[in-house]
């Protein structure tokens, strides 16, 4: 089989082998794969610039659950219980037809060699490149998994009303620290939310009825524009309201400014760990820190618990197990 890393395994396991991600992992086997990839989002995002948001988020959200390994991806079956009906998901996710139809243009080229995996971790960073953030060597070779976890779906990912504590935990819990977590959280300099995501912000946020103390008055009553108090749940507001489809660094500025539009967003800045503080500061001040570091971040995600080896498998169809 092509593309195998034989190495040696030196991390306590005691099977003997361990495989690792390699960026030349289709070097031999389908060196067109990112050609592809590349061409399918060109289209795609240029019919409509959220499509790179949403396929970005997409990778997050397969990563954090079982790790980088497609289960997002699988529709509900006999042995599936889907993870897209999960709180985070529903309604929410998008992006799966652009990712079929990479999927079925791959399968066209290289018959069952380049996993969806590794096409969730190539369009996330096909995502940013063509929406103008950075670029980073990505290590390939995940493999599919043959099951899905709704249940750690709803645990796992972390909520929009998260306290700083909450977010840094469950970061934790992958292997991310602080740093990841500010770099990471930047991703939200494009895309969009729902107004169920933000709006107690708008109206309780601390159980007593009043919006949110750190939120801009201006910026606030635009949103109440947008959300209001009752219904309009799926009404929609950028998530970086500056430039909602450029990947640049405008997210941290506008946190400093009381217009960061989700909890989560502006606990990286008001909540108590001096060490996101300060990190969103210098990324609103340092765009090419903020675009090293997310890159470094991303290979870091989707470095989470892959399947290689001769684990899982490469599915035909991205909704289903073979
Ligand atoms: C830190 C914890 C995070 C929380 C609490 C969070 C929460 C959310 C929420 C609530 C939405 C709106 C969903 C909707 O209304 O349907 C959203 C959208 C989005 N998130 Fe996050 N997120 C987090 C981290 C991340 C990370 C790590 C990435 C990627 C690196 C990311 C990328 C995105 C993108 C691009 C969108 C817009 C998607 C679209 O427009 O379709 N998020 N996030
Ligand atoms: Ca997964």
């Amino acid at each position: 089989h092509p593309g195998f890393n034989f190495g040696w395994g030196g991390h306590g396991g005691s099977s003997g082998w361990s495989f690792s991600l390699f960026p030349e992992f289709y070097q031999f086997s389908c060196p067109q794969a990112n050609d592809i990839v590349m061409s399918v989002l060109e289209r795609a995002i240029a019919n409509e610039p959220r499509m790179a948001a949403s396929l970005l988020r997409l990778h997050f959200h397969d990563c954090f659950v079982q790790g980088c390994d497609a289960s997002v991806l699988l529709d509900d079956s006999a042995t599936i219980v889907s993870e897209k009906n999960s709180g985070p998901n529903k309604n929410s996710l998008r992006g799966f037809e652009v990712i079929d139809e990479i999927k079925a243009k791959l399968e066209e080229a290289c018959p069952q060699t380049v996993s969806c995996a590794d096409i969730l971790a190539l369009a996330a960073r096909g995502s940013t490149v063509l929406s103008g953030g950075p670029n980073w060597e990505l290590p390939l070779g995940r493999r599919d998994s043959k099951t899905a976890s709704l249940t750690t779906s709803n645990t796992n990912i972390p909520p929009p009303n998260s306290t700083l504590q909450n977010l840094v935990t469950l970061f934790k819990r992958q292997g991310l620290d602080e740093v990841d977590l500010v770099a990471l959280s930047g991703g939200h300099t494009i895309g969009m939310a729902r107004c169920v995501t933000f709006k107690q912000r708008l109206y309780n946020q601390n159980g007593n009825n009043q919006p949110d103390q750190t939120l801009d008055k201006g910026y606030y009553y635009n949103l109440k524009s947008v959300c209001p108090k009752s219904g309009g749940d799926n009404n929609i507001s950028p998530l970086d309201f500056a430039a909602p489809a450029k990947f640049d660094n405008t997210y941290f500025k506008l946190i400093l400014w009381g217009k960061g539009l989700l909890t989560s967003d502006e606990v990286l800045f008001t909540g108590s760990a001096g060490t996101t503080m300060q990190l969103v500061k210098r990324y609103a001040e340092d765009e090419s820190l903020f675009f090293d570091q997310f890159a470094k971040s991303m290979v870091k995600m989707g470095n989470i618990s892959p399947l290689t080896g001769f684990k899982g498998e490469v599915r035909k169809n991205c909704r289903r197990v073979d």
